[in-house]
């Protein structure tokens, strides 16, 4: 069907390339998306940033939304069945971008690491796409887990426990959607009460949605005495980042838990998938990415050195906390809030670990490059393991 009229936000890498062929693309910046830009669009394909609904789509000719993200909490998907409009997303194309994002934090903050090596346990928070591979990846590396998803039946889950027992781990990382929904809403899932059972030896990682922590009870407990170590990739106020808040995080990055290169290219090709299905269209045979260029690792490094490294290798969530403090700084609210979006849009090209290959010179280092998911080659061949 050609001649499609396809609005695409500005930030989803090679939409006009891939889309292109079905029609044509206007690009346009997501949080400015108005009921005007679309009315005339057949295809609307859209980031977290943009509220879908009747609002934005009513009396438009839009017949097909795409969001390439794993959230929802965006879109009004009752309205778009109810319109009759189709609707896709990208569930699990970033998931192990941000599995890599959690295993950086967990490598860069205090002896974190080390102590889950040592027989501490991580508690998940959302057993989906993200939370599933987050639990294999430890569990190669020998890490113990406990896991809470109420929507899910226990058996689901390897090892499931009461919220209380998945706040009590070492390490506590939220993986849920954003949900109002009743018996068990993820919105404010952690208030006060439940922030109160961390203690300063525990890490809390955010990299779900601002909204599942109660962002003014998490200012007032990392403020008290018993505060825990924070890692947050994610805001209540998006794209706002409460100055107070910032200050008092181990590490703070503006919502890129799951911007890797490798994530975003996924999520483009899976809607242009969606979008062939949807209007049965031919779809053009297109190149998948390739993988980055080898890394080659130190012989010397073992055990828990070897883990940091690796996990370091890709992802440099230092850099990016440093970037988010220095722009930041000093800006009034609105000028702070465009100046998030900024680092969004201009993130640069990040790789994946997972598939990446990577060269050993000693083959005792194999182990643990496969548990992140690695290509392992050896210098010197005979020596690897098998
Ligand atoms: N920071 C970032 O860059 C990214 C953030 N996300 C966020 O992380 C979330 C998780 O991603 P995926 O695993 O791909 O999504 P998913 O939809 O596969 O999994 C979400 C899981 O959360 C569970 N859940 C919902 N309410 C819950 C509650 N009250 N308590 C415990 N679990 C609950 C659901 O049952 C589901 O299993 C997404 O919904 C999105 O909001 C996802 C990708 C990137
Ligand atoms: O997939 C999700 O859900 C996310 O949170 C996205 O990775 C965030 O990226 P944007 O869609 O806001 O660019």
């Amino acid at each position: 069907m050609p001649g499609l009229r396809i609005v695409a936000d500005q930030n989803i890498p090679s939409a006009v390339e891939l889309f292109s062929v079905w029609g044509t693309v206007h690009t346009a910046v997501g949080r400015a998306l108005r009921p005007a830009d679309v009315a005339d669009a057949d295809v609307l394909l859209v980031r977290s940033v943009t509220a879908v609904n009747e609002e934005l789509l009513a009396g438009s000719s839009v017949r097909f939304v795409g969001s390439a993200t794993a959230g929802l909490d965006h879109v009004d998907t009752q309205y778009l069945e109810a319109a009759g409009i189709s609707f896709a997303a990208a569930p699990g194309a970033n998931a192990n971008a941000v599995v890599e994002y959690v295993l950086a934090a967990i490598a860069a903050v205090g002896d974190s690491l080390e102590r889950l090596l040592a027989g501490g346990r991580a508690g998940v928070v959302g057993y989906g796409h993200v939370g599933r591979l987050l639990v294999q990846r430890l569990q190669a590396l020998g890490i113990a887990s406990l896991q809470y998803d109420p929507w899910l039946d226990a058996g689901e889950l390897p090892r499931p426990a009461e919220l209380e027992a998945v706040l009590d781990c070492d390490v506590v990382t939220l993986h849920t959607s954003l949900t109002y929904r009743e018996p068990w809403p993820s919105h404010h899932l952690l208030g006060a009460a439940q922030l109160s059972r961390l203690t300063p030896a525990s890490l809390l990682i955010n990299a779900g949605r601002g909204a599942v922590i109660d962002n003014h009870a998490l200012l007032a407990c990392l403020a008290g005495q018993r505060a825990p170590q924070c890692v947050l990739d994610v805001w209540e106020t998006e794209p706002w980042v409460p100055p107070q808040l910032l200050a008092q995080v181990s590490y703070g990055t503006p919502h890129i838990a799951g911007y890797s290169h490798d994530a975003k290219l996924a999520a483009t090709h899976s809607l242009a998938r969606a979008l062939a299905g949807a209007f049965d269209l031919a779809l053009p045979e297109t190149a998948t990415g390739e993988s980055g260029p080898p890394l080659v690792i130190p012989a010397a490094l073992e055990g828990v050195d070897l883990l940091r490294h690796l996990l370091q290798l890709r992802y440099d969530l230092v850099a990016d906390d440093r970037r988010l403090r220095d722009t930041l700084r000093g800006l009034a609210t609105a000028e702070a809030g465009y100046s998030f979006d900024r680092l969004r849009r201009d993130y640069p090209v990040r790789r994946e670990l997972a598939g990446s290959t990577v060269v050993l010179a000693n083959s005792n280092q194999a182990p643990l490059a496969r548990a992140l998911g690695c290509q392992v080659e050896l210098s010197a061949p005979s020596e690897l393991p098998s």
